[in-house]
């Protein structure tokens, strides 16, 4: 047995649906025909909340499962993941930061920087509970950003370009800062996985861009995307089945202000029933930016497991003069001098977008940007909003004074 199967037997192990739910679990996610006795059986499940529960794991039991043999598959595709030209391809440069503060934007706009390499997917680390099979399988993942080409992006002729030019390159990779913390631990910890010499001097220049923004506005925003994918995806497994309160939308007949209502009070207060709710715990919690404090820092100059200070902005800025973000950003980097204003072009809505060599436009799918479309549903009364503003304040301050870092929503309270 390799590594990576003693991952799938741990995963499987700590919870064991019967074959009765499992043949339910695996109807309902093909949207298979009930018959008579399994439709029997399924209202009896979900008549109870003990059983509707059981069917709601039993089918995320299943979806891990078929999760785990895709990645199994990835990682042991074509490419050894151990092959030296592949491990040194980490990305140098990580994107993090809070959810829904501008991420995509920056790693995709500012990847048109001439000595910057970014792929066109996000860098995930999967945590399966194997970390060498986590970490091939992201090594894999980040070989794959490496070498794409695309309409926008082309990166193996920019590498050679970079090469030719005997130019430093960036590579650009958007992955959490949880990821981020394993996949150092796991190189450190296990000796010979990748050359020593590659590790010590990868650690030694790795840099870390981590966005924070306004925590009102962004908890509106994931608010506003999670009710999206739950109106868009009407005939989503969970939507079908898994009943008003489930955790997965807990807030589906709620507007923002009652949703804030409703939850602030436990996240603050009441932590023990909060937790029944750990996703809006999450969605609370991030604006908090408690992971800038925990990741970067051991004292004024050091930065945890980082040996760079971070550079930290206010997403905000990607929406009123990027450029100028971008020339700070260039500073940080320490590469040639690129964005100005005329890189820059906004689209309809009034977000920004890169204007490439051709004079078209690099956007943002449409997705991204929905700040614009409020409605009722949307609105932010005054007791909403300074409820959490008080809630996010002292965080937010620390990190703010700590990383000199601009907060202009802490001066309006
Ligand atoms: N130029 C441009 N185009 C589109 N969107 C832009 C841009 N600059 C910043 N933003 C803001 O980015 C928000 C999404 O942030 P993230 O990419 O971090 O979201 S995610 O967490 O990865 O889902 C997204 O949030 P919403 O407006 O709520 O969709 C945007 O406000």
């Amino acid at each position: 047995m390799d590594s990576s199967d003693e991952g799938v037997q741990r995963r499987s192990s700590s919870f064991q649906p019967s074959e009765e739910m499992l043949n339910l679990a695996r109807k309902t996610l093909g949207r298979e025909k009930l018959s008579f006795d399994e439709n029997e059986k399924y209202n009896q499940v979900m008549s109870s909340s003990k059983s509707r529960n059981e069917l709601r794991m039993t089918i995320k039991f299943i979806e891990d499962e078929r999760r785990n043999s895709m990645f199994e598959r990835k990682a042991s595709s074509n490419i050894d993941p151990l092959k030296k030209e592949l491990m040194e391809q980490l990305p140098t440069v990580f994107v993090t930061g809070a959810k829904k503060c501008g991420t995509k934007a920056l790693i995709r706009f500012f990847g048109h920087h001439p000595q910057v390499i970014h792929g066109f997917m996000e860098s995930p680390y999967h945590d399966t509970g194997n970390p060498t099979f986590d970490v091939k399988s992201y090594l894999n993942h980040v070989w794959l950003m490496w070498k794409q080409k695309n309409d926008i992006v082309d990166n193996i002729a920019k590498i050679h370009r970079l090469q030719e030019q005997q130019k430093k390159i960036h590579f650009f990779g958007k992955t959490a800062n949880s990821g981020i913390k394993k996949i150092i631990n796991f190189i450190q910890s296990e000796e010979n996985f990748i050359h020593q010499s590659y590790i010590d001097s990868w650690l030694e220049n790795l840099k870390v861009i981590f966005i924070v923004c306004d925590p009102v506005k962004r908890l509106l925003s994931d608010f506003k995307h999670v009710m999206a994918s739950w109106a868009e995806k009407s005939h989503a497994v969970n939507r079908m089945f898994l009943g008003s309160e489930s955790s997965a939308y807990p807030f589906q007949n709620m507007t923002f202000n009652s949703m804030v209502e409703k939850y602030l009070p436990m996240v603050r207060d009441r932590q023990e029933e909060y937790k029944k709710h750990k996703d809006v715990f999450e969605m609370f919690g991030i604006g908090r930016f408690s992971a800038v404090n925990t990741s970067f820092t051991n004292g004024p100059n050091e930065f945890g497991i980082y040996k760079q200070a971070p550079f930290i902005f206010d997403g905000q800025e990607l929406k009123t003069q990027p450029w100028k973000l971008f020339q700070r950003l260039e500073k940080y980097l320490g590469v040639e001098s690129f964005f100005e204003e005329a890189n820059f072009a906004r689209r309809e809505d009034g977000f920004y977008c890169v204007k490439m060599e051709n004079e078209e436009l690099d956007c943002l799918p449409p997705s991204k940007g929905r700040s614009s479309n409020d409605t009722e549903l949307y609105s932010i009364s005054k007791s909403t909003q300074s409820m959490l503003e008080d809630f996010y304040f002292s965080t937010n301050q620390k990190v703010a004074e700590k990383f000199n870092v601009s907060m202009n929503w802490l001066n309006t309270s």
